[in-house]
This record gives C-alpha cells, sequence and structure tokens, in this order.
C-alpha cells in the first residue's frame, strides 16, 4: 500500500515513522510520502489561505496550491503504487465528513493507494473537491467524530493506524486484530491477566471472574458473549438497533 499525506504541518506526521507503521515501512508493507502544501505557493510569504468569500471569521485554504500539490502527488504515485494502474482514494478528514468506522478501515485497508489531505483553518475551498472529482478521483469525506480539530493531521494518524494495522503482515499475530471491540459489532468484553487474586494499593482483594478460569471455553464464550452485550447495551445503545 502506498500512503501520500499532503499538509502544512509534515512534521505532524512524523510517528508515520515509528513502531509498528515504521517497521511495516521497512518490511515493504506500506510506503508512506509526505508532500508540504506550502511547496506548491509561488509567493514570498507561501500563502495557503485567504479570507472566506462571502464574510465570516477564520480563513479558508486556497484552491490554487491544492490543485497543483495533486497534480504533483498523482503523476509521482501513478509509477510507485503497487500496480501502476492503481487510481488512489483521496480522504479529506472533515467534521462535516462519513463517520469513519472500523468497517470504513476494513475497505481503506484493501485500497493500494490512499492520499490524505489535511485540511485546516476553517476548511478548503469547496471547489478543491469539485475539480478533482471532475478529475474522475475518488474523494471521500471522514469524521473522526463529531468534533472539531484545529487539522485533519491527528484524524490522519488515527486513521492511518486503523487502516495499515489491517494490513496483512503489518500485525504478528493476525489473530489479534479480530477479537476487539467494534469487529463484532459490540464493544469488547472485560479482559483480565494474572495474577487470578490481585490485592490492590487500598486493600481490596480483587479476583478474575471464576468462569475465566474454570477452562470451560463454551462458558467462558457465552460469558465474554454476555457482558459485550451488556456493556453495548450500557454505553452504545445505537449499536444495537438493526441488529437481529
Ligand atoms: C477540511 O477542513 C478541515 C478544517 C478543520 C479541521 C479539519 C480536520 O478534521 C477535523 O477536525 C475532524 C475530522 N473528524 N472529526 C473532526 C479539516
Amino acid at each position: 500500500m502506498r500512503i501520500d499525506v499532503i499538509t502544512i504541518f509534515p512534521e505532524y506526521l512524523a510517528p508515520l515513522e515509528l513502531s509498528l507503521i515504521g517497521k511495516a515501512r521497512k518490511d515493504g508493507l506500506i510506503d508512506v510520502h509526505l508532500h508540504n502544501l506550502r511547496d506548491y505557493t509561488h509567493d514570498r510569504h507561501r500563502t495557503v489561505d485567504d479570507t472566506p468569500v462571502g464574510g465570516g471569521a477564520g480563513m479558508v485554504m486556497k484552491p490554487e496550491p491544492w490543485a497543483e500539490a495533486f497534480a504533483n502527488v498523482l503523476a509521482s504515485g501513478k509509477g510507485e503504487s503497487d500496480d501502476g494502474s492503481a487510481s488512489p482514494l483521496v480522504i479529506f478528514p472533515n467534521p462535516a465528513g462519513e463517520p469513519f468506522t472500523q468497517r470504513a478501515a476494513e475497505q481503506r485497508a484493501e485500497e493500494p493507494w490512499l492520499i490524505f489531505a489535511c485540511g485546516r483553518y476553517e476548511g478548503i475551498d469547496e471547489r478543491v473537491y469539485e475539480y478533482l472529482a471532475d478529475q474522475g478521483v475518488r474523494v471521500a469525506l471522514s469524521s473522526l467524530g463529531d468534533y472539531v480539530l484545529n487539522g485533519g493531521e491527528v484524524a490522519v494518524l488515527a486513521m492511518t493506524e486503523a487502516i495499515v494495522r489491517l494490513v496483512p503482515g503489518v500485525v504478528g499475530n493476525p489473530e489479534s486484530i479480530v477479537e476487539e471491540s467494534h469487529t463484532s459489532g459490540l464493544l469488547e468484553y472485560p479482559l483480565y491477566t494474572k495474577p487470578a487474586r490481585w490485592t490492590s494499593p487500598d486493600g481490596v482483594q480483587r479476583d478474575v471472574p471464576e468462569v475465566l478460569l474454570s477452562g470451560h471455553h463454551a462458558r467462558i464464550q457465552k460469558w465474554r458473549r454476555e457482558r459485550s452485550l451488556e456493556r453495548t447495551a450500557e454505553r452504545r445503545p445505537d449499536l444495537l438497533e438493526g441488529r437481529e
């Protein structure tokens, strides 16, 4: 998988060099390229934003630098993505986007080439989205949640982690990416490890639920399912709507 990120703060994406992602890059499983949007400006101040037409507070990102940046990334990526013909999916983290869910992460993990475009300020001139669509580029606006960040970079780090960990070979034990919250459509059951009895600093003796020590797998599985349903009903009843 090839990942390009266009941003005015490339240093924000430095964590992509680390750990899981860093290893996947070394193993050649993913290939990450960062692009500074300001490299596609031509004025002394490397201007990427301007005041909103029609008035209003804040600033809007100008269309020209984005068009130049995409032209460059689309051209450079064509040769290098897994198969030369791969057409990229462009993802704009955006509070006005569609919810980014585990299902979306699974879908994105199938893509040979992702381009993340990090908005800042109040947002990006709408004509950039229209221009890309007119070029036949697939565009998705993805929201991590109903809150506003100062820019898309943090959202790209989160989405990249959720997506790349699903790419075969990235996570050592494929089993460990199966049993997790939201994979079953429910929240994960309570987890325990040794010791079976833990005396916490307040002097309370806290035992692991007996059933988990029974070695009776059917009972354990039943207990876990019940706990998942219980806490999903408690914390995320919305996930239970529309389930049989
Ligand atoms: C496209 O323009 C902008 C402008 C400002 C911030 C951002 C970054 O996205 C978010 O803030 C976000 C994403 N999911 N939940 C919040 C994009």
